[in-house]
């Protein structure tokens, strides 16, 4: 199966038919509308779920909003490729769902879950929910799709920690099939069944895990991105052919170097130098001079334009 076929495949299944809403949770707030936060608004309102999506400005809501509008043109073009008014009608009653809010207590007055994908910020991150654990109704289950930080640690300020764990996407949302539901030792059955629950109702396959260091996904992911870079940095192979040798060999949809990228590597610097303090004893998460320099030339991925790879127009 290709790539191609795949994105197609997962597309269709997750935004095709209105799935009955059987669950708890009907009523979603999404706090950061970022590159995450935009996307699983998006996804929970396909799934007809009410969202509300929290930014710190208008302008950044907006901002959210076009992001959203445009991936949803992307799957109604692929989802109903020969039905275009059905896929018109698709995007409009996502967006209907859709409300922008920038006061985080107000909007989590009338809401069942939060999930937060504001930055990869421990005070910040601990802040924000210790703000909303005064004020958001008591059946509300909170959740982080934090990349790399402790959930248990982000919880640490909250009453709720039976209804707090994780819920961690992967970029790009709308595409990308895993949801990685995150039990602490405090999360209740009934609140991890209802994450269990809301993500497949949101169209994502869930595994469970606990709450370690980069959960599964980027437990395995950054210490293999980092190893390729340590290839480069010998001279092994070149970055091309590392990309080229992971996706012909290993059936990757990108190379480790292409990925890293992607990810951009101020957040991947970021996980890999949290991650050395904590744990300095660990060679894989040793800092890495070449992602380093990049990031303090502004050269993070393909946001920026370059990384490893160019991404400037010719
Ligand atoms: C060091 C590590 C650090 C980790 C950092 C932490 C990160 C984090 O915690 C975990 C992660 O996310 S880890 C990262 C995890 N992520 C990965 O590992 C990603 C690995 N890469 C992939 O899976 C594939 O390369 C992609 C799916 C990105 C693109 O697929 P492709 O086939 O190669 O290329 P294509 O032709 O461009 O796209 C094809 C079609 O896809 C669709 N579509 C795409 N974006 C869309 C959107 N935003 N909206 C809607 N639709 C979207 C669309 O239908 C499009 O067709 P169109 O005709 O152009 O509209
Ligand atoms: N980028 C990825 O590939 C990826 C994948 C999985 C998980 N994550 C995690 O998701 C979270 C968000 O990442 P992102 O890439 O979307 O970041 P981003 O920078 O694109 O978006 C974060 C957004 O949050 C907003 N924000 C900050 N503080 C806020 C507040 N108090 N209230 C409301 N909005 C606020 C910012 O204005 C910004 O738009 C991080 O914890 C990150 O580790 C990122």
């Amino acid at each position: 199966m290709t790539a191609m076929a795949s994105v197609s495949q997962v597309l269709k299944r997750n935004f095709s038919s209105s799935r009955a809403m059987a669950g708890a949770i009907k009523h979603v707030t999404v706090i950061g509308g970022g590159l995450m936060g935009s996307g699983i608004a998006q996804v929970s309102a396909a799934a007809g779920q009410k969202v509300c999506l929290v930014e710190t400005n208008d302008k950044l809501l907006e901002g959210a909003n076009s992001r959203i509008h445009e991936s949803l043109k992307r799957v109604a073009k692929k989802v109903y490729k020969e039905k275009p008014a059905e896929g018109d009608k698709f995007v409009e009653q996502t967006m209907s769902r859709i409300s922008g809010a920038t006061d985080a207590s107000e909007a989590v007055k009338n809401t069942d879950l939060v999930v937060e994908a504001i930055v990869e910020n421990m005070a910040i991150k601990q802040k924000l929910f210790a703000t909303l654990d005064a004020v958001a109704p008591k059946h509300t289950i909170f959740a982080s799709n934090t990349s790399s930080l402790s959930i248990t640690e982000i919880a640490s300020q909250c009453q709720r920690k039976d209804r707090f764990g994780g819920l961690h996407f992967f970029n790009p949302v709308p595409v990308m099939k895993l949801l990685e539901v995150v039990r602490t030792n405090d999360t209740s059955d009934d609140t991890f069944k209802k994450m269990m629950e809301w993500g497949q109702e949101v169209g994502k396959t869930c595994i469970t895990c606990k709450d370690t260091p980069g959960f599964v996904v980027n437990r395995l992911l950054v210490p293999m991105l980092a190893e390729a870079v340590r290839m480069l940095e010998r001279g092994d192979a070149s970055p091309r052919d590392i990309d080229t040798a992971m996706k012909l060999g290993a059936g990757h949809p990108m190379g480790p170097i292409e990925l890293a990228d992607y990810v951009g590597h101020d957040t991947t610097k970021f996980i890999l130098d949290g991650w050395h303090e904590k744990m300095p004893e660990n060679p894989l998460f040793n800092p890495l001079d070449t992602l380093n320099k990049l990031v303090s030339e502004g050269k993070l991925g393909m946001k920026t334009g370059e990384g490893f790879y160019s991404y400037k127009k010719k």
